[in-house]
Order: C-alpha cells, then sequence, then structure tokens
C-alpha cells in the first residue's frame, strides 16, 4: 500500500519533535507552559454560543496539502482580530509547516492579537508537543484518531487536561468515532475530509453525527462554505464548527465570518 500524506507527514513531525527535544529539553518547555498566559475556557465558550447561535472556531490557514496556496496576503494577528471582530468563538492556528506554511509563532501572534481561546492544529505524537502547546498559550490541542493509537490518544488527552487545556478529538468513520468515545473528552470534531485521500463530503457529519451521544459537543470541521451547509449541519445537531478555506480566501474576513454567522437555526 503507497503512503498517505498522513503517513508522511507522521514521519516528518517524528523527526521534527526528536529535533526540537535535543535543542529544547522538556524541562525547559514544561517551565516555559507554567509561565504562560491563563488557559481560556475552549469547549466553554463553544457552549455558550450554541445556546443562541453557531459555535464557530475560525481557521488561520495560509495553505494546505490540498489546496495549495490558500491565502497570499497572510498576517495572523490581523486575520485573528477580524475573525474576532466577526463572531467567531474560538481560533484555530496551524503550526506545521512543511504541509501548511503554519508557525508557532503563528499561534502566540493570533491568540495575543485576540480575547479568544485558541487552538494549537497540528499533528500531535509526543506529549512533548502539548507541553509546547501550552508554552505557546495554546487553550486546546487536537488529536487526529487516524493517526495515533488508543493509548497515544489517552495519553495525549490526559496530558492537555493536566495542563487545563481541552483537547478536540478529531474522527473521520464510525471506528475513530468508537474510539474517541472512549476518551474523556466532550469535544467531538468530525472532519468532512478524509485526511488520507482528500475526498471531501459533508454526508461524513451526516452520517457520524447519528452515534455521537447528546453529553458529547459535535463539532463539524472542513469543506463549509455557506449559511446553508452549517444549517444543514445543525439539522444533524452540529452547532459549532471548524472552517478555514471558505472564510480564508475573502478580502473581507469579519464581514464574511458576520455573514456566515448571521442567520442561525434555532436551537
Ligand atoms: O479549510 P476547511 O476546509 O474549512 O477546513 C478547516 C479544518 O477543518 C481543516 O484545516 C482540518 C481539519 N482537520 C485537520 C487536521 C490537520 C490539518 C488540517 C485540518
Amino acid at each position: 500500500m503507497s503512503a498517505t500524506i498522513l503517513d508522511k507527514i507522521k514521519a516528518y513531525k517524528l523527526e521534527e519533535v526528536a529535533a526540537d527535544k535535543a535543542r529544547v529539553p522538556l524541562s525547559a518547555v514544561e517551565e516555559a507552559a507554567r509561565a504562560a498566559d491563563p488557559v481560556r475556557p475552549f469547549g466553554a465558550a463553544l457552549r455558550v454560543a450554541q445556546t443562541t447561535g453557531y459555535g464557530l472556531i475560525a481557521e488561520v490557514k495560509k495553505a494546505s496539502p490540498s489546496k495549495g496556496l490558500i491565502r497570499a496576503d497572510f498576517e495572523p494577528a490581523t486575520l485573528a482580530q477580524a475573525y474576532e471582530a466577526g463572531g467567531a468563538t474560538c481560533l484555530s492556528v496551524l503550526t506545521d509547516t512543511p504541509s501548511f506554511q503554519g508557525d508557532k509563532s503563528y499561534l502566540v501572534a493570533a491568540r495575543q492579537a485576540t480575547s479568544l481561546p485558541a487552538l494549537r492544529k497540528d499533528f500531535m505524537y509526543d506529549t512533548y508537543q502539548v507541553a509546547e502547546a501550552r508554552s505557546l498559550h495554546a487553550d486546546c490541542i487536537l488529536i487526529i484518531m487516524a493517526s495515533v493509537s488508543d493509548a497515544q490518544a489517552a495519553e495525549l488527552e490526559d496530558a492537555a487536561f493536566a495542563w487545563g487545556m481541552d483537547a478536540l478529538i478529531e474522527v473521520h468513520d464510525r471506528e475513530e468515532l468508537d474510539r474517541a468515545l472512549a476518551l474523556k473528552s466532550p469535544l467531538i470534531g468530525v472532519n468532512n475530509r478524509n485526511l488520507k485521500t482528500f475526498e471531501t463530503t459533508l454526508e461524513t457529519t451526516r452520517e457520524l453525527s447519528k452515534h455521537v451521544p447528546t453529553d458529547r459537543m459535535l463539532i463539524s470541521e472542513s469543506g463549509l462554505f455557506t449559511p446553508a451547509d452549517l444549517a444543514d449541519m445543525a439539522s444533524c445537531g452540529a452547532r459549532s464548527f471548524l472552517i478555514g478555506e471558505s472564510l480564508m480566501r475573502q478580502a473581507d474576513v469579519t464581514a464574511a465570518t458576520r455573514t456566515l454567522l448571521a442567520d442561525p437555526v434555532a436551537a
């Protein structure tokens, strides 16, 4: 079987982490994490937003392996402020460089420029990365079930909780969802994009929504473009969304964010 993009990302990420560990020892990262800004509640902010409207995790995303360059004029702090002014609930900031042209400094800049809680969007395998996320002031980490074992997922989640952060558990099929439900985090992100083939369809949220218990928060991720898409997902029980590309392609990010959130279907 040929290696998927996810296999390739995992291979270089493990090398990156090994190099980071050699350069900055865990004790130093932990010290920086302890000195970081207090955690801003991530899941709780979404829960509040969902009661009257939609929860939006707005993604600061320059490029992706499937779409190439998404936004040339890219200034993380300015974009984060535009999202906040448009009514976003939380931020997601890509810190992976080889595939997404992200950077750790973008997370710091975006979060610092706003009062929004921020997700470190990266491929996490090692609790070193979790401490590092907190040292960058992250309020939540992503755990991609397609890319980690059950034991690894539990270890990453425990580490996030120990630092006071939330964990967004990302799934793409029924098997990953069942594994995610064995974890503690209430935040379940259904990625409409298959990270192995890049195929994107909202059918993924429609199908998996039937199997997400009501005590978990269903967050629909990727491939969302219009208010009609959001209404469609809301009819399946997803009232929070992770959106990057469709907003990043707009000249006026604040206006585009406002338009997307303007007319939520009744809760
Ligand atoms: O740009 P989109 O289609 O709106 O998608 C945003 C977000 O869901 C997507 O960037 C994403 C979801 N899961 C990921 C895991 C790694 C990297 C990126 C992602």
